[in-house]
Formats: structure tokens, sequence, C-alpha cells
């Protein structure tokens, strides 16, 4: 067998012990030397990976081996079998299954039960290991107890068949099938042809050796006595009696666990804002098309097809002035071959007889003109059939009138300065029919012209990217409604990040609708989930912003929540900037009332951080990429061109770094009316509550992460949020 056929196994050992110090761990020789023993010279050397009993830290290891995809054809692609050893029983910290079990696309309860069934040949005690198994994209994933023997009885159960389960798992283009290698690993793993019957053989896949005393407790240690704290989340609950701290301390965001046994440093890894845009982009979905009225309403969508004129305009030979519709002889085309002695000459100049009047209104067209005469016309009216010109009435005099004097009857052209064609358009002249009236990826503009040149020509269906629907929601037993009246007791605040988002994602157009969620509070702790839940489903959102609850607080409930609750994908949850390090992206499944089933698309969370600034300077940052993207706007342009617009400016004042993260500082950018180039002003003090530093701002420098100032006059990029303010 070449290399390039065995399948590709991983081991996860779960435990604080191991994670602690690996040469405690015995259960990956174990598995080791079963897989090289016993797997029939299928199975490449194992990966292994050790972890704490971490519900973050398994599921980001078990993520990293089955959630990626080859990006070349000498990429060795994604893991074929995760195996997973501890964590499965009763004691406090054991949560494998836990975490394991949202990651699971599609769970095989026959690998569980042959497992099951195995090890209670052996000892009842298999009652209290809790083991899932399934599969993820591509790989299978099992999670066996923690004990050496108990592990390696559960693998032997289910080995002979994990090859085929493991091919069929990886598909068409899996390696492994490709290799040709299919039908000796299914005849191998005593499978008929078919590929659905166990042979007799098979049964003795259960375990060879249960001929011993097993013990299914974990080889590592769980300190009982761990310190949980007080699981209530009330405010100002007293901490319990003090007690040792114990040395090895569990890390976890589950929201469940005391303050004590909290994480207390952030699993999430430090993204640039490079990479976070670029992971935005990637999970944020393509725009789909609709047809929409022509309308005002129209603001700020794309449209999705270039768009022709369906009409011409002007429709018919309009005067461009308000005057008298005359025939000019044309001299060169009446030259002397046609030597005709009625031909009107090339001069004007005269009085002529007033035959018609022709006003711009819609009901009729004005009766033809005869040679000597001429029409009363007004502005854009149609011209008089033979009409070739039409003189402004300034150039002209009443020579006489009607009986009632109410009329002119006869007027004098007072000029000879007048072309044939003079102020009058032609059909066609301002937009020719079926000429290209908006191109595709043209942003219906607030400006007003976009609208203007569809309505003229005669659209009226308008081709458009649909706009995504997003929501705004507060979080925080603090937080509380600018409606509130009377004084703010206690650490009350009023909510500020929500209405000044709301009016941010107005200001951008780029929703089709903005809805104000409320706040959630932090207490109970289901009410983020419920809230959440009710955005995607009930509002039928695409996007959700939420603020606060994202860094380190045990009521910072976001990613627990999104993880556990809503069985989502935190993409990031800290990216090395100032303000808004620990600003979060998740993609949450919507799943349908009825049948629980995911539905479709999954939606998009931005989990901004609670302080004003940060979370302004943030939707800024992050979310408009995304809105940008599901709008339209980069189909043709590409993501290079997404975001605030990036700017040279010079600085009116020295203004500090910060050495470790790059910073956004809230300017004021205007024109010099000396030189005419852009200068930025700081708006002051730049802490991240302080939201006035936004005020007035219209664009963020951008500081390199460096330490020391620039000083006042230095060249810096800023990002224009707003509009440049003139002189
Ligand atoms: N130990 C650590 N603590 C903090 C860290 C850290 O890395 N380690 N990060 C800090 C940074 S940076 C930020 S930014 C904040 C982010 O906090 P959260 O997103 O968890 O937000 P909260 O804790 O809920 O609130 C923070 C702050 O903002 C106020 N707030 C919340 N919501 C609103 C609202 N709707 N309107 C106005 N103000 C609001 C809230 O009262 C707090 O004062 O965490 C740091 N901590
Ligand atoms: O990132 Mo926080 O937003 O620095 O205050
Ligand atoms: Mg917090």
């Amino acid at each position: 067998m070449s290399t390039s056929s065995f399948l590709r196994p991983a081991i996860l050992i779960v435990s604080d012990t191991a994670a602690a110090d690996p040469s405690t761990d015995k259960a990956a020789p174990t598995l080791k030397e079963t897989f090289s023993q016993e797997g029939g010279g299928k199975w490449a050397e194992p990966i292994v990976e050790i972890v704490r009993d971490d519900i973050l830290e398994i599921q980001r290891v078990v993520r990293s081996w089955t959630d990626h995809e080859p990006s070349s054809a000498s990429d060795s692609g994604p893991i074929n079998l995760v195996v997973t050893t501890g964590g499965t029983g009763f004691a406090r910290r054991d949560y494998t299954p836990e975490a394991i079990a949202p990651l699971i696309h599609r769970h095989a309860p026959g690998i569980v039960h042959g497992m099951l069934a195995a090890s209670f040949q052996v000892t009842p005690f298999a009652m209290m290991s809790r083991p899932v198994a399934g599969v993820r994209n591509k790989s299978v994933i099992i999670t066996l107890p923690g004990s050496p023997k108990g592990a390696k009885e559960n693998l032997q159960a289910v080995l002979k068949l994990l090859p085929h389960a493991c091919l069929q798992a990886a598909g068409e283009d899996s390696r492994a099938a490709h290799s040709g290698g299919t039908k000796k690993l299914e005849k191998d793993a005593g499978l008929a042809a078919s590929g659905s019957k166990p042979t007799p053989d098979s049964s003795t896949a259960t375990g060879p050796d249960h001929g011993h005393n097993h013990d299914h407790s974990h080889h590592h240690d769980h300190d009982h006595d761990h310190a949980h704290g007080s699981h209530g989340h009330g405010h100002g609950h007293k901490i319990p009696k003090a007690h040792t701290v114990p040395s090895e301390r569990p890390q976890s965001n589950d929201p469940r666990l005391g303050a004590t046994a909290r994480a207390r440093s952030s699993p999430y890894p430090m993204l640039t804002v490079q990479e976070a845009v670029s992971k935005i982009l990637e999970k944020s979905p393509s725009p789909t098309t609709e047809l929409r009225d022509l309308s005002p309403d129209l603001t700020g969508y794309v449209v999705s097809e270039d768009i022709r004129a369906a009409e011409a305009v002007p429709a018919y030979r309009a005067s461009i002035v308000d005057g008298y519709a005359v025939i000019i002889a044309d001299t060169k085309a009446d030259d002397t071959t046609t030597n005709s002695p009625s031909s009107p000459t090339s001069s004007i100049k005269g009085t002529f007889p007033v035959a018609s009047v022709s006003h711009a209104q819609a009901a009729s067209l004005p009766p033809p003109l005869q040679p000597g005469q001429i029409a009363r016309i007004t502005t854009g009216a149609p011209l008089p059939a033979n009409a070739n010109a039409v003189v402004m009435v300034e150039d002209t005099t009443i020579a006489s009138t009607t009986a009632d004097g109410s009329e002119e009857a006869a007027v004098a052209i007072l000029t000879d300065e007048l072309a044939v064609g003079e102020n009058i358009r032609e059909p066609g002249s301002d937009i020719a029919l079926g000429s290209m009236v908006l191109k595709r990826g043209t942003m219906i503009s607030p400006l007003g012209g976009e609208i203007g040149v569809l309505a003229a020509s005669g659209t009226q269906k308008v081709p458009v990217y649909r706009k995504p629907r997003v929501g705004v929601m507060s979080t925080g037993d603090e937080v509380c409604d600018i409606s509130h009246t009377g004084p703010l007791t206690g650490g009350m605040i009023r909510d500020s990040n929500r209405p000044s988002l709301l009016t941010l994602l107005r200001g951008w157009r780029l929703c089709e609708e903005v809805v104000d969620l409320g706040v959630a509070r932090d207490t109970p702790a289901t009410e983020l989930e419920e809230k959440l839940r009710s955005a995607f489903r009930e509002h039928e959102l695409d996007v959700v912003l939420t603020t606060g609850g994202v860094s380190m607080g045990e009521l910072d409930l976001l990613k627990p929540t999104v993880e556990r609750a809503l069985g989502g994908t935190v993409h990031f949850g800290r990216v090395s900037m100032k303000p808004g390090k620990p600003t979060t992206f998740a993609s949450v499944p919507v799943k349908d009332t009825h049948t629980g089933l995911r539905a479709g698309q999954e939606k998009l969370l931005f989990g901004l951080p609670g302080n004003p600034a940060s979370a302004l300077v943030t939707a800024n940052l992050f979310v408009l990429p995304c809105l940008q993207k599901m709008a339209g706007l980069l189909v043709d342009s590409g993501a290079d061109h997404c975001g605030l617009q990036r700017v040279k400016v010079r600085l009116a004042g020295r203004v500090r770094c910060d050495k470790a993260r790059v910073e956004y500082h809230r300017v004021v950018v205007h024109v010099d009316p000396h030189d005419g180039r852009l200068v930025a002003t700081s708006t002051g003090f730049q802490r991240s509550s302080r939201v006035g530093s936004l005020a007035t701002a219209n664009a963020l420098l951008e500081l390199p992460q460096q330490e020391g100032w620039i000083e006042a006059g230095g060249e810096c990029e800023a990002l224009m949020m707003g509009m440049v303010l003139g002189y």
C-alpha cells in the first residue's frame, strides 16, 4: 500500500494531568499500538495532541483536524478519523461529549452502541461512559474513555469497521478512495462488497480480551474538590468562604461554571485587522438578486444587471427655450440648383405671423408650421413639424396683436444669429433608446442621479442585489433604555450603543431593514440565547450586531451562548486593535422551528465590544465590509475596494501610538485652506468608554503599532467614515 492510501488518524488526549505533563499519558501509546497492530495496515501513524479538559480547547483542535480543505494536490487534506480519550465520565470536568456533540454534523449512534455493547461485556461501569460518535465534514469522530484499557477496548470494538466508515465519510474525492484501496479496505474490514453487512468474523470486533478488571475512571486526575463558586449569576452575590486554590485550573468559558473555574486568559487567537476582514468576507454570503419598483426607496441598492434605456429622452423634438419656432431656410440645401423663387432666404430677420402655440403639455402635438409662419413655444414643448430652430423670446418684439389685444398676431425677429437646429433637443439626444443607463454594480446613491436616469429612461422595475436585514441588540444587566426617566441608580448606564449603531447602519443605506432588538439582560443567562434565536428566526435577520459581553468577565456570555446554546461557530474572538480587542464574529445555524433541522444559510453575528467607542469603531471596520459584500457592492470591484475609504492626512497635532495594538484614533478631517490638503485633528481623549471621541469625528487615523508619538505635521493614513469638511 502506498503512503497516500493510508487513512489518517488523530488522537486527542483530553486530560488536565497529561496536558501539564505529557509523560504521564499512557493512552496515546496504547492507542497507537492498537492502530498499528490491529488496524490491518490501513492507518498512517496517528497524530497526537494533548489538551486540558476544556471545551473550547477540545473543539479548537478537533476543528483544526476536521475543517481543513486540501489546498493543493500535495496537501494531505483532512484527518479521516479523530479519536478522543478522556472526559467522557461523570466527573465535574468531564466535558468531552459536550465539546464534541455540537461539532458533529451527522451522529453515528451505531458506533456508540457498538462501543458500549463491547464495554458492557466487560464491566457494568460502561453505564458511566457517555460516548458520542459521528461525522464532521469528511472525518469520523469517536470519543473513547480515558483509561488506556477502556480506550483500547472501545477502539478495538469498532476498529475493523472504521476504514469503511472513514472512506464513506470522506466521499468520492477522498485520497484513499482514489488510491484504489477501497475494495481491499472493505474486505479487510470484514464487509461484503455491498458495503453493508458485517461478516460473521467481524463479531470479534467487540473486543478480544475481556478477562480483566475494567476500570473506566480516567487515568488522569479530576479534582472533585474544585471550588466552583456560586453558579448563580445574580448581582452582588456574596463570594463563598475561602478554599485552598487548586493548583491546576480548568480553562473554560462555560457560563455554568463559577468565576474561579473560568478561563483566566482568552482561548481565542488574536487576529490582525486584515485577517479579521478576510475572514468576514469569506463567511459573508454573496448577494442574491431581486426586482424592485423604482422609487426613492431604492437608494443604497446596487443594480445587478446592466440597465439600458427603455425609452428615448426626449421622446419627441423639443424646444430648449421659451420663444418662437421658426423655419430657417437651409442655404446649403437651397443652393442655385433648386433655383426656386419662393425659397425662403437664410435670413430669419423680419416679421412673421404667429400661426400656433405649443405648450409643454401631454395632450397633443401642434399643427405643422408653414413657410413664412412662426409658432409660439415654451421650454420642453414639442416642436411643430417643419420648424427647425427656436428663437428666444428675448430676441423678438411684438409687431401686432389680435383684436382683443391678448395675443400677439405678428412678431418681429430681431436676430439673424440662429442656426438650423438651434435650441432644439432631438429625440434620444439626452438618452438614446437602448443605450446603457447604469452598469451592473452601480449603487443607487443618495445623491439622486441614478434614480433620475432610471426614472427618465422608463425603467420601472430595477434588477438589484437584495440588501441584508440587520438587527442591533445591546446586552448587559446595567444597560437601560434611553427612554428611562429619573436618576440612574447603582451601576446603571444609558444604552448609547444601540442608538448610535442603528444610526450608523441606517446612514450606510446598505440594509433592507435595520431592526432595533432592544436589550438582552445577562440574567437569566438564557435571555441572550432566546433573543438571538428570535432575531434570526422571527425577524428573519441576516446579520445581528450585539454589543457587550465579549470579553473576560463571568457575565460576558456572548461567545459561550453562540458556541454552546446556538451551535454556532466563532470565527474569531480577538483582534489586535485598539479599541475593539474582544471583537467577535460568528456564524449561527438557523434551525427550522418545526423540524429542528438547519434551514439553509447560516446567519452572521458580530459581537462588538460593549465600550461605546469600541462598538462604533469595530462596526465601521468589520460590519461595513460584510454589508458591502452582502449588498452586492463588491461583486465587480472585489474585496480590495471594501471598507472605509483610505486617504492620506497631515496631523494637526501630535498623537500617541500604542505599542501593542494598531490604534484607530478618532479625528476630524478637513481641507487646509492654505494648500487644499487634508488635515486631521484629534477629537481628544481616546479611551474606549468615551463615545464623545466619535462625536464630530469623520475619520479614523490608523496609527501603526509602535512606541511613541507621531509629531504634528506628520503624515498618516485615515479611514473616512463621513464627508470631508470644507474650509
Ligand atoms: N480582563 C480583561 N478585561 C477586559 C479586557 C481584557 O482583555 N481582559 N478587554 C477590555 C476591552 S479592550 C474591552 S473593549 C471591554 C469589552 O467589554 P465587553 O464587550 O465584555 O462589554 P461589557 O463588559 O458588557 O461592557 C464593557 C463596558 O461597556 C459598557 N456598555 C456595555 N453596553 C453598553 C451600551 N449598550 N451602551 C453604553 N455602554 C455600554 C459597560 O457598561 C462597560 O462599561 O472589556 C475590557 N475588559
Ligand atoms: O478594545 Mo477595548 O475596545 O480597547 O477598550
Ligand atoms: Mg465584559
